[in-house]
């Protein structure tokens, strides 16, 4: 029955001078939908939309039966129960940490062992008697994670939450957020501009372009589809689940995933570990025969699918390994010198230190 799940029924529009963002979507009640699509496409105007701090936005909102909005009301933002953090989110600056922390919990009448729970799992513990403004930038989302997080949100809306930190601390903070999706057991909300954080995190994606939705569905599926706009972009590729076999004393893993195994290199992943691998078209060389004989460790039988020229010289290379569709990017002249065309049966090599997971 839809009625018994926290699913959010999301029927909007915003009409703005130069922009109308017009949106019809389901967001399901579990795991982390991610909203991705470029500057100005509505992605922040949506969440916003969604946590009620939208005036001009019409439509309808609901959620287990609960109208957030129709035509005839809208809920004030503090009566949706979402917990939503920004790129910058203000915490009180004349109290501490921990009086931050206590300040919403204590408003939402949460029990207390969810303000330890949430201290712990985000590593709090050593910053509660600090000040906001003594806290860096990473330490800071971390707070307002856990502010969102102890007040018990039916929802946790998540506005571009990493885009503030520099590359180092967004690594730092991504585990943290993984924790979230993993532990909190509530649907999160997450718009963001970066594939990466998507591929890490999202289990179902919605691509907003100019204001409408143009894909909605599970995120692998979405992100591995040649027909996007995603797949044109420097960074296009593929995300695989993978299974961490072994690791070895280096530091190297063996991942079996369903294109064949992969060697990559990572965090501190122990064998059994699950987690995803982002293979970026550009990482993928190709070869018609098998090279034991190069430092490539990662060597995987495919058939050619489908060539697209690409401005610039570049050619998009569809493959199939496995079953499971690969892209690679190759020069133009490569595709003349190894005559490759569709159907026929190649080597996907890549580097394993180009595998980061
Ligand atoms: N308060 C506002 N008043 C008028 N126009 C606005 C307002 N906020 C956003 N816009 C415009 O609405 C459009 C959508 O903005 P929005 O912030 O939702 O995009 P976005 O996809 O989140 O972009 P970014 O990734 O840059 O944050 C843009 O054209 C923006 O300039």
């Amino acid at each position: 029955m839809a009625e018994a799940t926290t699913d959010l029924r999301v029927r909007l529009r915003v009409l703005r001078r130069d922009f109308r963002l017009e949106v019809d979507l389901t967001l399901p009640a579990q795991g982390t939908t991610a909203v991705f699509g470029p500057s100005g496409s509505g992605k922040s105007t949506l969440l916003r939309a969604i946590a009620g701090l939208e005036p001009d936005a019409v439509g309808s909102i609901k959620v287990q039966g609960d109208v957030w909005q129709d035509e005839h009301a809208s809920r004030p933002a503090h009566w949706r129960e979402t917990g939503v953090v920004f790129q910058h989110t203000a915490l009180l600056p004349h109290l501490t940490v921990a009086d931050n922390l206590r300040f919403g919990w204590r408003r939402a009448g949460s029990p207390s062992t969810l303000l330890d729970q949430w201290i712990e799992r985000l590593a709090l513990a050593p910053l509660l008697q600090r000040r906001p403004e003594s806290l860096s930038g990473g330490e800071r989302q971390r707070v307002a994670l856990a502010r969102a997080l102890v007040t018990q949100p039916r929802w946790l809306l998540l506005d571009e939450p990493l885009s503030a930190l520099d590359a180092e601390r967004r690594a730092e903070i991504l585990p943290f957020i993984e924790a979230v999706r993993r532990d909190a057991g509530i649907p999160v909300l997450y718009v963001t501009h970066s594939v990466e954080e998507v591929a890490r995190l999202a289990d179902h994606l919605v691509l907003l372009e100019a204001g409408a939705v143009t894909a909605a569905g599970p995120a692998l599926e979405i992100l591995n589809r040649a027909d996007l706009p995603l797949a044109l972009r420097d960074d296009a590729g593929v995300v695989l689940e993978a299974r961490v076999r072994e690791r070895d004393p280096h530091g190297l893993l063996t991942l079996d995933t369903p294109a064949g195994p992969l060697h990559a290199h990572g965090r501190e992943h122990v064998a059994g570990a699950r987690l995803r691998v982002r293979v970026q078209a550009r990482d993928i060389s190709l070869a018609l025969q098998r090279h034991d004989d190069s430092s490539l460790l990662n060597l995987l039988p495919a058939t050619l699918v489908a060539l697209t020229e690409l401005p610039g010289g570049q050619v998009q290379v569809q493959l199939d390994a496995s079953g499971v569709p690969l892209l690679a990017r190759v020069s133009h002249r490569s595709v003349e010198r190894l005559t490759l065309r569709p159907g026929m049966p190649v080597w996907a090599q890549i580097k394993a230190v180009a595998l980061l997971v």
